[in-house]
């Protein structure tokens, strides 16, 4: 029996669309896929629903994927969780941030012992507007300090991961892309793609 490679029939063969408003999260993307997976970009301030971290990346997915894209559609949503405040502001801190600062976040945690934290990245595949999304989590664990470093990207000055004495701003941009929340999500992002390729490369009777 001939074996031959089926060209993939699916959306996965097509580029995938990230959507985001966030030039800086693409910068990170790009830098940590490489050329991994095609990807094309549409720049978007998708609305965010309230809710568990999965739930509002998967509504974004579904956002995304009724806008005129042709092929998959990939959002991400990122949180940064307090263990003293059973994990908010997680996905709210962007209005955290953009409203009290680094120092409001610092000050917040002044009322407890516990300063420990996690980042959380949660991208969600929608393969078109009428599949449901899935989700793909990363998760680095650190503690929350006053702000140290460039403050070029949200709440990076303020993060220590664990095991590290540099904040995440203060690392250089490849040492954070190989701990990061956002390197382990699409870790298991890429592990998705490459299971998918292996299985649509299907060996077919002659
Ligand atoms: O690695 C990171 N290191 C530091 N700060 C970060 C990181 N990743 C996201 N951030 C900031 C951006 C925003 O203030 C909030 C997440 O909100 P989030 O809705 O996911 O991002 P966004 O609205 O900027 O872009 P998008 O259009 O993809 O939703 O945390
Ligand atoms: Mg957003």
């Amino acid at each position: 029996m001939a074996k031959a490679k089926v060209a993939a029939p699916t959306m996965l063969s097509r580029p995938v669309t990230f959507v985001t408003g966030n030039p800086k999260k693409l910068e990170e993307v790009r830098a940590i896929l490489g050329d991994s997976i095609p990807l094309q970009t549409l720049k978007l301030d998708l609305p965010e629903l309230q809710g568990e971290p999965e739930e509002i990346s998967k509504d974004k997915a579904r956002m995304a994927a009724k806008e005129k894209v042709n092929g998959p559609v990939l959002v991400e949503d990122t949180c940064l969780c307090f263990n003293a405040l059973n994990g908010l502001p997680g996905p709210y801190i962007k209005w955290f941030l953009q409203k009290t600062g680094h120092e409001g976040l610092n000050n917040i945690l002044k009322a407890y012992e516990d300063k420990s934290a996690y980042a959380l990245c949660v991208f969600s595949l929608a393969l078109g507007p009428t599949v449901e999304p899935i989700s793909f989590v990363g998760k680095t664990m650190g503690k929350i300090v006053p702000a140290r470093g460039p403050p070029d990207f949200g709440w990076d000055p303020i993060f220590q991961p664990d095991g590290y004495e540099q904040t995440y701003a203060e690392m250089p941009k490849e040492e954070k892309n190989k701990i990061s929340h956002r390197f382990k999500a699409l870790d298991k992002v890429k592990a998705y793609f490459s299971a998918a390729d292996t299985a649509l490369a299907t060996d077919v009777p002659k």
